[in-house]
């Protein structure tokens, strides 16, 4: 019997890894309501049959159920009204991504019926509460003792950040971000923002809540209602507890911020945090990083962010103020960031995008690092370098595991792959040459990395 060659051909190894690479990326958009159409290829209809090289079986069934609809259409000729129906399923609240499967040799085909109708068709879906709902709420809030404002990521996604201000305004209440927040949907600067909330069990625009580790506890302590707003009724339903709302967030926000009325109590402004000192012994802590990005950084600047230990770190010290400041992945799929911050700056040309990246996750799709040299693309990817898998160590910690093996990333040189693929990049472990290759970088319009060494690298 000859031995099973366990070389798959190329072809199908890369259609694998690309599926692969493709699903992470999925739970991310699926996570966070972003309204993506994906044509996916597919064979020519005359191979589907025998299942030659680079058939996608039952290509509908592939992205399930990472999507809101995916269809494979039976002729070339449905292929345009496949397509328009993906556009509007995908952008209708709450907002997800659709995957349309076409094979190959339909690109070639002159399709005949009245599509054209297709182009001026439009579909509008609206989630406006009631007035007697909004009376409902307002009269709970209005005469709860205390209540805090949890805001998450589709505050942010649907363009809702100022209404949140007005109404955490009026209503005169502090306010946190829902946990592991993919997006901004408060200024971190606004005295009443309080932090994010932690990822365990112990709101408006977020799944309630998005928890990570298991920490056994009450979803509410006595006494304490929830109400929740979302645009998503998966989120409403699945929710473990609270009256829960599917509804437009700014048009919620705005009409309850005028029925309700201000609590006495006077906001805690939140802790105030210590600036950091210098850097010494040869590295730049994250907070001293982030400290100095506040400073350095140019009004207006997104960041995206993949470091995953230094995470809380970063919420408790950066300055993000504008609607869509800052992105992170939503399903926690790491791979995310460094392609996530191209997307944006191409999105945002008049804003600068600062990627950082944990030396771990760098190595998920470094290929970015191409792509932005390729296309010129003004990303600046900061790579905090602390040898390790910093959130799993900690991780680690938390499940009792000892010893874990596997949990270093050594010797990773980021300035040479960065050259190698064409983006500049220098290496730094004190504030000012850090300070230098910033300025170096803001002011140069091309894509640069800057590797920063976080940690006592172990030799
Ligand atoms: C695709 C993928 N693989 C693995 C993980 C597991 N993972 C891993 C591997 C992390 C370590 C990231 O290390 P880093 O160097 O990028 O950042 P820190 O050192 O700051 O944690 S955090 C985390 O959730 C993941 N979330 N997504
Ligand atoms: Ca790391």
């Amino acid at each position: 019997m000859k031995a099973r060659s366990l070389e798959l051909p190329m072809g199908m190894l890369k259609q694998r890894d690309k599926r692969r690479n493709a699903m992470g990326a999925l739970s991310n958009a699926w996570n966070s309501h972003t309204p993506l159409v994906i044509t996916a290829g597919q064979q020519t209809r005359t191979m589907m049959g025998v299942e030659a090289l680079l058939t996608n079986i039952e290509a509908a069934q592939l992205p399930k159920p990472l999507v809101k609809w995916s269809h494979e259409p039976a002729i070339a000729n449905e292929v345009p009204h496949a397509i328009s129906r993906a556009i509007h399923i995908a952008g209708a609240e709450a907002a997800g991504p659709v995957y349309v499967s076409i094979p190959y040799n339909d690109w070639d085909i002159e399709v005949d019926g009245e599509n054209e109708h297709l182009l001026k068709k439009n579909v509008t879906s609206s989630q406006c509460l009631s007035e007697q709902d909004l009376l409902f709420i307002s009269h709970k809030i209005n005469s709860a003792q205390k209540v805090a404002l949890v805001l998450g990521t589709d505050v942010d996604r649907q363009f809702a950040n100022l209404s949140a201000i007005r109404f955490a305004e009026a209503l005169n209440v502090p306010v946190w971000v829902a946990p592991s927040s993919p997006r901004c949907p408060f200024p971190t600067t606004h005295a009443y923002f309080q932090g994010i909330l932690p990822a365990s069990i112990a709101v408006f625009g977020a799944p309630v809540f998005r928890y990570h580790q298991y920490e056994p506890g009450q979803y509410l302590s006595e006494h304490t209602e929830l109400i929740a707003f979302t645009c998503d009724i998966q989120e409403a339903a699945r929710a473990a507890m609270g009256l829960c709302y599917v509804s437009d967030l700014g048009d919620s926000l705005t009409r309850l911020s005028q029925k309700v009325h201000a609590k006495t109590d006077t906001v805690v402004h939140r802790h105030t945090i210590e600036l950091s000192q210098p850097s010494e012994n040869g590295y730049i802590k994250p907070e001293r990083l982030f400290d100095m990005l506040n400073i350095l950084a140019p009004d207006g600047t997104i960041y995206t962010n993949e470091s995953t230990s230094t995470t809380n770190a970063l919420w408790d010290r950066l300055s993000l103020t504008e609607q869509g400041s800052y992105y992170f992945a939503a399903a926690g799929g790491l791979g995310f960031a460094m392609p996530a911050a191209i997307g944006v700056q191409l999105a945002h040309k008049t804003r600068r995008v600062v990627a950082l990246i944990g030396d771990g996750s760098a190595n998920y799709s470094i290929t970015a690092l191409w792509t932005a040299a390729q296309y010129k693309i003004p990303v600046i990817f900061i790579i905090l370098k602390n040898g390790t898998y910093g959130a799993l160590r900690w991780f680690a910690g938390v499940l009792n595991a000892e010893h874990v093996p596997g949990m270093d990333v050594p010797d990773i040189d980021f300035t040479h792959i960065a050259k190698g693929y064409g983006v500049d990049a220098c290496s730094v472990t004190n504030d000012s040459d850090f300070i230098s290759a910033f300025n170096k970088a803001v002011d140069s319009e091309q894509p640069t990395l800057i590797e920063v060494v976080t940690a006592e690298l172990k030799l």
